[in-house]
């Protein structure tokens, strides 16, 4: 068996306000998702939402289903979307290929039994990052490559936030249940991202922050607005984003990460903002 799984429980505001570092990393700093030959999911209780990544090396990988699920097949009541941030590799999805470089995403619907992963070549393998919802209908699986995305600048160099969204599985470009997911990436000189902050009751989020050069990190922020708490965080590396929490980062550099998101509803732009200067 090549999956490896764990599963996090929802965590109310009013505790995480006590937690410690070391609690607050446990709770929601994911770890080792990009290992050689070998599956990694988190299994989380906001919106039941499953972080993952694989690295296939030696061999390809398949997506087995895991024992929350009590399902036949990983897909068969979910649906599964992948961002490769490796090296070129190929996903086959019910004996359909799909080759994905860098920065392309895949969007597979529920219902597709036997889906593998491998890479192109073993000396620079693929990284395919996955994030998966529960999904009440099939919908078509669909390649979203890097230059199909819906792009939109935001922020300036002034206030260090000049950075590139790049919206590659959002309800413009694909149909989906409730997945969403994209990147983003800080321009040189850019530190800040989602700042001005923001929540959104309506939908949980996960960042999954890399291109963060070597001895670099991101300072991710989150917490009630005016309960702000932070998790340093290192290359490859994914944090959960309970719905009532900010999402927020700062670099010692320029990085990009990966947000995808679930729950009410598929509308990116609901998003209740927060004045800077009422954070606490
Ligand atoms: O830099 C940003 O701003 C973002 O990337 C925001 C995320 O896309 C987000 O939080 C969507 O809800
Ligand atoms: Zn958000």
């Amino acid at each position: 068996m090549s999956n490896h799984y764990e599963v996090r429980y929802a965590a109310s505001p009013k505790h995480v306000k006590a937690y410690d570092t070391e609690t607050l990393r446990d709770e929601f700093l994911i770890q080792d998702l990009l290992m050689p030959d070998k599956l990694k999911l988190v299994y989380t209780h906001y919106d039941r939402y499953i972080v993952g990544g694989v690295v296939p090396v030696k061999k390809s990988v398949k997506l087995e289903t895991i024992d929350p699920l009590k399902a036949e097949y990983f897909l068969e009541r979910r649906e599964l979307g992948i961002i490769n941030v490796g090296g070129n590799g190929t996903v086959t999805v019910d004996g359909f290929v799909y080759k994905l470089g860098y920065k392309d995403a895949l969007y597979i619907g529920r219902g597709n039994e036997n889906v593998t992963f491998s890479s192109d070549d073993a000396a620079k393998p693929a990284k395919f990052y996955l994030n998966s919802t529960p999904a009440h209908k099939e919908f078509p699986t669909k390649k979203v490559s890097k230059e199909d995305a819906e792009v939109v600048e935001m922020g300036s160099l002034e206030t260090a936030n000049a950075r590139t969204i790049r919206k590659l599985i959002v309800n413009s470009t694909v149909d989906t249940c409730q997945v969403q997911m994209g990147m983003t990436e800080l321009n040189t000189g850019s530190v800040w991202n989602t700042m001005p902050a923001h929540v959104h009751d309506r939908r949980m989020e996960v960042y999954f922050y890399f291109e963060v050069p070597e001895d670099q990190a991101v300072c991710h922020f989150m917490g009630q607005p005016q309960e702000t708490r932070h998790i340093w965080m290192a290359n490859n590396e994914a944090v959960i984003s309970p719905p009532w929490s900010i999402h927020s980062g700062s670099g010692t550099s320029n990085y990009t990460f990966i947000w995808g998101m679930a729950g009410e509803n598929l509308d990116y732009g609901d998003m209740d903002h927060c004045k800077i200067s009422e954070l606490r």
